[in-house]
């Protein structure tokens, strides 16, 4: 698996499909990796140029010590694109992922021709929120949290699935240290100003039972673009790529076509 030293860290990656195909660039969120897009990808349209990574202290990335703060995760992603010569790329980002987006966008729109945002916000939670999460890791463990986490991730429809296996361990198996250091950076992180200014065809992607940003939270963030549009996904939780990968895939094969990428 290919891996790049960027910023200083190795980070690991990978960009597959057609190489002079439209790139598409996906960020995962808090506590999973690159593969959080696994399910989507067969159901995506074809000839396309998709590039995957795992966030700094997620999967096989380095970890270094936390916190982390947002410009350095934004850093990662730009990073990342640079090293691969990649410009003008749809940027799908879940969460975290989708602060990263923005923050990308906000910095270099020179490499972000349109972008998602999934069960994201320009603010997620309060900084009282995190210092407990970051506390919580701290004295009792990550596995701990993994109950409550999958509550606030799934619908309950999902919640009696035996595939919530797979993502419970994803969950389970993320490095303490990068849990800690991206909620330092989430904490530190209100996008509301520098995201009204963004000017750039934006997706909305919500999940009617999403416990961690619920719609409105999302879709207060994407009004504040103009022009963007949002999608309400029923019956699925925080990973509604996990939940409904068709679906998912469906909005963003009609996304990329609006936007004349394929
Ligand atoms: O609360 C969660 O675990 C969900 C979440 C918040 C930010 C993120 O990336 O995931």
């Amino acid at each position: 698996m290919p891996h790049a030293t960027l910023n200083g860290i190795s980070v690991h990656y990978r960009d597959e499909g057609d190489p002079k195909g439209a790139p598409v660039l996906f960020i995962n969120s808090l506590a999973t990796t690159m593969g959080l897009w696994e399910p989507i990808l067969p159901h995506l349209t074809g000839g396309l140029r998709i590039v995957r990574y795992d966030m700094r202290g997620h999967g096989d990335s380095e970890v270094p010590p936390a916190p982390y703060s947002m410009g350095t995760l934004v850093k990662d992603a730009e990073a990342l694109l640079d090293h691969l010569k990649i410009k003008d790329a749809l940027v799908v980002g879940l969460s975290i992922g989708g602060m990263v987006a923005q923050g990308l966008a906000v910095k270099r729109l020179d490499l972000v021709r349109a972008m998602v945002l999934s069960n994201t916000a320009a603010k997620i939670g309060s900084p009282k929120m995190w210092d407990e999460r970051i506390e919580t890791v701290k004295t009792k463990g990550l596995a701990t949290m993994a109950d409550a986490t999958m509550q606030r991730w799934f619908s309950r429809d999902f919640l009696n699935r035996p595939e919530l296996a797979h993502w419970k361990t994803m969950f389970e198996s993320t490095p303490e240290e990068g849990y800690m250091g991206c909620c330092a950076a989430i904490k530190g992180t209100d996008f509301y100003t520098p995201t009204s200014g963004l000017r750039l065809s934006t997706l909305g992607i919500a999940g009617s039972e999403d416990g961690a940003t619920p719609p409105d939270l999302v879709r207060e963030t994407v009004e504040l673009i103009p022009g963007a549009r949002m999608e309400l996904m029923r019956r699925t939780g925080h990973l509604p790529c996990a939940e409904k990968p068709e679906d998912y895939a469906a909005l963003i094969n009609a996304f990329l076509k609006e936007t004349a990428h394929v």
